[in-house]
């Protein structure tokens, strides 16, 4: 029976390899991690993470041939295929600090395969690594081998969280990269015959190692340019009378251009959009492509910008100040259908309020009121660590409060902001809202989930990313 091992159980390794157990009855596969509270919660009923569908897939092959473990050297030193899915942040300290990728957790890992390794193994890189990675991945597994022979493969993940098991049942395409040599070509044919139980062969596509580190970069940089791209536009369209969705459904209608990702937000969050862009700018700033590094830097640029447009309008249609006044946060997390908070914008937007001396009442129906508490004092950067290695006791932020639902949440507050795009918001009974606000009661919606003319008529003053603007905001200036 081939043997797969897994070295971290977050989102992309626990998710991935549930769904390798369930499409391949004949491999065996461990997911092991470092941290003991995760794989305990692997083992339980609450799965340490919050993904529609991984229930049932973890709990058809969860102890068949799925296992999670802390005994890492064991599984990784049992398996043909190690795969390695630990945590890539941007390096906070030191050479590229801000920018580069921080590999100690993937040089970590490898010199531990390096030391418990006695047969030869296909070491896959699954975490996002910067282009080159494999090489110096090589370097350390070869130059500790003891005569056993490794393979590096680079096989990216491009699942999205909230649809990561649907991403994976049906991946657009699944991406293997390894040395062009006959050991090399053997490697990629065996992890392409794991895909190849559920993917179809046209859609499993190989190439040389460094195509696949740098296409992973690649992809969600192109991903990241079209939402700061519709953004851009969405400031335009607030200043022009423009609504944003006409125009993006006009955009989109080019079938050159396509209607996916056009969707104008707060801006774009999550661990990897912003993580990977950093980690391409440097890589272009290395290579002395100071042009290019500068076109990616823009994307990243507008996304702040958004973020803070969005703070600004808020505090300014409030007489310009939210000094002592309670505002709703609806929605923490990055997205809807995860209880992911890495890089949400909701953290700057409630620091922005926060800033400004805003009592915040946050409702989320994912996020707990410790995670909350926790990205609110985090450091930048240190959300994306192993959790055993982030602050313990952060100090509370003292002027949020958590609520248990939307309405608790909206009571006697002056003003509403909504940050993820949680399909319960587009249903929520604004009159009953309106009646227990402060007046003027204000909405500021980051998603456009609401229908702003059916507000306007119960009372509320709105605001709505990209779309015309409410006559109380019109006079208003407009500042990033
Ligand atoms: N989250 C996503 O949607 C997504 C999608 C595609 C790619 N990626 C990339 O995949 C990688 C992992 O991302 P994630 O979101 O799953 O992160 P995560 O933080 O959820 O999981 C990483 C896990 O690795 C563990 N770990 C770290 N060092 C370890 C070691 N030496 N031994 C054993 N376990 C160790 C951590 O404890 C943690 O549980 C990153 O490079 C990320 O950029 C993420
Ligand atoms: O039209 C859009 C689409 C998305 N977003 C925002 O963009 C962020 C990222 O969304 P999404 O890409 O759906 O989620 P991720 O889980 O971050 O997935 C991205 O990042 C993963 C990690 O690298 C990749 O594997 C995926 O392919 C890539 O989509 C979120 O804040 C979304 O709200 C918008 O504002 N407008």
């Amino acid at each position: 029976m081939v043997k797969i091992c897994c070295i971290g159980a977050g989102y992309v390794g626990g998710p991935t390899m549930a769904v390798i157990a369930l499409k391949c009855p004949t491999i065996e596969v461990a997911v092991v991690d470092i941290s003991v509270p995760k794989i305990l919660a692997w083992n339980s009923d609450q799965l340490p993470i919050y993904e529609p569908g991984l229930d049932e897939v973890v709990k058809q092959c969860r102890g068949k041939n799925l296992f999670f473990s802390t005994d890492v050297e064991r599984h990784v030193s049992e398996a043909d295929i190690i795969f390695v899915s630990v945590n890539t942040p941007t390096k906070t300290r030191g050479l590229g600090a801000g920018k580069a990728a921080d590999l100690t957790y993937w040089e970590s890992a490898a010199r531990m395969i390096a030391d418990v390794s006695k047969t030869d193994k296909i070491v896959v890189e699954k975490s996002t690594v910067p282009v080159k990675t494999a090489e110096a991945i090589e370097k350390i597994l070869t130059h500790n081998s003891k005569g056993i022979k490794y393979q590096i493969l680079s096989n990216p993940e491009f699942l999205a969280e909230g649809t990561a098991i649907k991403d994976l049942f049906n991946p657009d395409r699944v991406l293997i990269g390894g040395r062009e040599t006959p050991d090399g070509l053997k490697a990629i044919q065996a992890l392409k015959s794991v895909y190849a139980q559920w993917v179809p062969e046209e859609r499993i596509l190989t190439t040389n190692l460094w195509s696949a580190e740098l296409s992973k970069l690649a992809a969600n940089a192109f991903l990241a340019q079209r939402i700061s791209s519709i953004n851009a536009m969405s400031a335009l369209c607030e200043a022009t009378g423009a609504d944003v969705s006409q125009v993006s459904h006009a955009v989109g209608k080019d079938t050159r251009i396509g209607p996916k990702f056009l969707n104008a937000s707060v801006g774009f969050g999550g661990s990897c959009f912003q993580k990977d862009i950093l980690n391409l700018i440097y890589i272009c700033e290395c290579n002395g492509l100071n042009e290019v590094a500068g076109y990616w830097k823009q994307v990243i640029k507008v996304n702040d910008y958004q973020k803070n447009r969005f703070v600004n309008r808020v505090v300014s249609s409030m007489f310009n100040t939210v000094s002592g006044k309670k505002i709703a946060i609806l929605g923490f997390a990055f997205k809807k259908d995860t209880g992911d908070t890495r890089e949400t914008p909701a953290i700057d937007v409630c620091k922005g309020l926060l800033g400004d001396k805003a009592k915040l009442s946050v409702y989320d129906p994912q996020v707990t009121e410790d995670q909350i508490q926790r990205d609110l004092s985090m450091n930048k950067f240190d959300w994306d660590h192993p959790i055993h290695l982030q602050p313990v006791s952060p100090t509370a932020a003292k002027e949020v409060s958590f609520a248990w639902d939307p309405y608790e949440a909206t009571k006697d507050a002056h003003g509403v902001c909504i940050l993820t795009e949680w399909d319960e918001f587009k249903t929520l009974d604004f009159q009953r809202i309106f009646k227990q606000m402060q007046k003027p009661a204000f909405v500021f919606d980051g998603r456009n989930v609401v229908d702003v003319q059916k507000l306007r008529e119960i009372g509320f003053i709105v605001y709505s990313i990209g779309k015309p603007l409410d006559p109380w905001l019109k006079d208003m200036p407009v500042m990033a």
